[in-house]
C-alpha cells in the first residue's frame, strides 16, 4: 500500500481504515483471515452500474459466495470520513444478520497506486436469482399468496435496515435476490451508492424508475424513500411492467406526475431544485384500473407507498402491521433516523 497516495496528513485515517477492514470478518466463530487468493473466481452473476458480481469458491471452506468489487477514487484528500463511517455500518451489519438481508462474509481491499483507486471486494452469501430475473421466469399471473410472501419478506428486510438507521436508497428488482425456496433478500445497500463515482468506472446508466420524487427533486428525504420504491416494485410484481419507466432523468418526474397527478400545495417537496411551475398540471389517472389481480388490501398497501408527502407515506414498521401483511415487526430497538438532504451526502 502506498502511503504518499493519501498524503502524510491522511496516513492515520488510512491506517484506521486498514485496521477496520482487517477486522471485518463477520459473526460466528472467527475464521482465519481470508485474502483474495483464497477464492477461485467462477462465472459472472450479474453486472451493475458499480461493478461486476462473480461466483467465487472459498478454497478454505469449499463453499460458494458472491464477490462484488466496488472501485473508489482515492483522491489527494485521502479516504473520506464518510466512507470510513459507512464501512463501520457494514461491519455492524456483518455481526447482526437478518434472513431477508444478504449477509456479508468478509470485506477485503486493495489499493491500485498507479491508478489512484481503492478496490473494495465484498464477499457475500450467494443467491439463485434477482427478483427481475425471477419475475421474468414465473407465470405472468402471480397468486396473491405468493406476492404477499415476496412482499412480506422484502418488508421484514427493510424494517431491519431502517431499524439500524440504514436507508437503502436504490431498491429495485435487480437489487432484491430470490432463492429457489423463495426466500427473498435485500442486497446492494451501503457503500456503493454514495461514494463511488459511477461515470468514472462504467458507462452503465443507473435506473431512476424506482426513485421517490423528493430524491429526484433533491429535496429532504428520509427512510420512506425506500417505501416509494417498494410501491413501484409491488406494481411490477403484479403487472410485470415497470410503473414509472422514465426514459431519462428529465422525463422521470413527468412519468410519475402523469400517473399520480402533479403534486400541489404541501405535497410539493420542500426546497426542491425545481418549482411546481416547471411541470404541466397533470391530473393523474385512476391507479385502481391500472393494476391487475390486486385485492383491496394489496391496493391500499400499494397506494400508501406512493403518497407524495414523505411524512404521510407509510413507513416500514407500519407496513408490517398493515392488513395486507399483518406481520410481526423485526425485534430490533429502532434507532432514530435523521432527516437527510440529498445534496449534502
Ligand atoms: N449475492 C448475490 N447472489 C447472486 N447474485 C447476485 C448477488 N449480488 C448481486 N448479484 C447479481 O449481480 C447484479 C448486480 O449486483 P449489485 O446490484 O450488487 O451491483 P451494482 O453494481 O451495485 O448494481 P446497480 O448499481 O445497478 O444496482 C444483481 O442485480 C444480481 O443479479
Ligand atoms: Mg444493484
Amino acid at each position: 500500500m502506498s502511503e504518499n497516495l493519501y498524503g502524510e496528513e491522511n496516513r492515520g485515517e488510512m491506517v484506521r481504515l486498514q485496521k477496520m477492514m482487517k477486522n471485518m470478518n463477520c459473526g460466528g466463530p472467527r475464521p482465519a483471515a481470508l485474502t483474495l487468493k483464497d477464492f477461485k473466481v467462477g462465472e459472472a452473476l450479474g453486472k451493475g452500474a458499480y461493478g461486476h458480481v462473480y461466483r467465487v469458491r472459498n478454497m478454505q471452506d469449499g463453499k460458494d459466495y458472491a464477490l462484488k468489487q466496488i472501485v473508489m477514487s482515492a483522491s489527494r484528500d485521502g479516504v473520506p470520513q464518510s466512507v470510513i463511517r459507512e464501512i463501520a455500518v457494514m461491519k455492524r451489519l456483518t455481526r447482526q444478520t437478518h434472513p431477508n438481508v444478504v449477509s456479508l462474509r468478509t470485506v477485503l481491499h486493495t489499493v491500485d497506486t498507479s491508478r489512484n483507486i481503492i478496490k473494495i471486494a465484498m464477499i457475500m452469501e450467494i443467491c439463485d436469482w434477482d427478483l427481475h430475473t425471477f419475475l421474468q421466469n414465473v407465470p405472468k399471473v402471480i397468486p396473491e399468496k405468493q406476492a404477499k410472501h415476496i412482499i412480506g419478506q422484502m418488508m421484514k428486510g427493510l424494517d431491519f435496515l431502517h431499524s439500524h438507521a440504514i436507508i437503502h436508497r436504490d431498491l429495485k428488482p435487480q437489487n432484491i435476490l430470490v432463492n429457489r425456496d423463495q426466500t427473498v433478500k435485500l442486497a446492494d445497500f451501503g457503500l456503493s451508492k454514495k461514494y463511488t463515482n459511477t461515470s468514472a468506472f462504467t458507462t452503465c446508466v443507473v435506473t431512476l424508475w424506482y426513485r421517490a420524487p423528493e430524491v429526484l427533486l433533491q429535496s429532504y428525504y428520509n427512510s420512506t424513500v425506500d417505501m416509494w420504491s417498494i410501491g413501484c416494485i409491488i406494481y411490477e410484481i403484479y403487472n410485470r411492467v415497470p410503473l414509472f419507466p422514465g426514459p431519462d432523468e428529465a422525463q422521470q418526474l413527468h412519468e410519475i406526475f402523469k400517473k399520480l397527478g402533479t403534486p400541489i400545495g404541501t405535497d410539493w417537496p420542500k426546497q426542491s431544485v425545481l418549482t411546481k411551475d416547471t411541470f404541466p398540471h397533470y391530473t393523474g389517472i385512476s391507479m385502481t384500473s391500472d393494476v391487475t389481480g390486486m385485492s383491496a388490501a394489496a391496493l391500499d398497501f400499494f397506494k400508501r407507498c406512493l403518497i407524495y408527502d414523505p411524512a404521510r407515506r407509510m413507513g416500514s414498521r407500519a407496513a408490517l402491521g398493515h392488513e395486507f401483511l399483518k406481520l410481526k415487526p423485526v425485534s430490533v430497538k429502532p434507532r432514530v433516523l435523521r432527516q437527510l438532504r440529498f445534496n449534502n451526502l
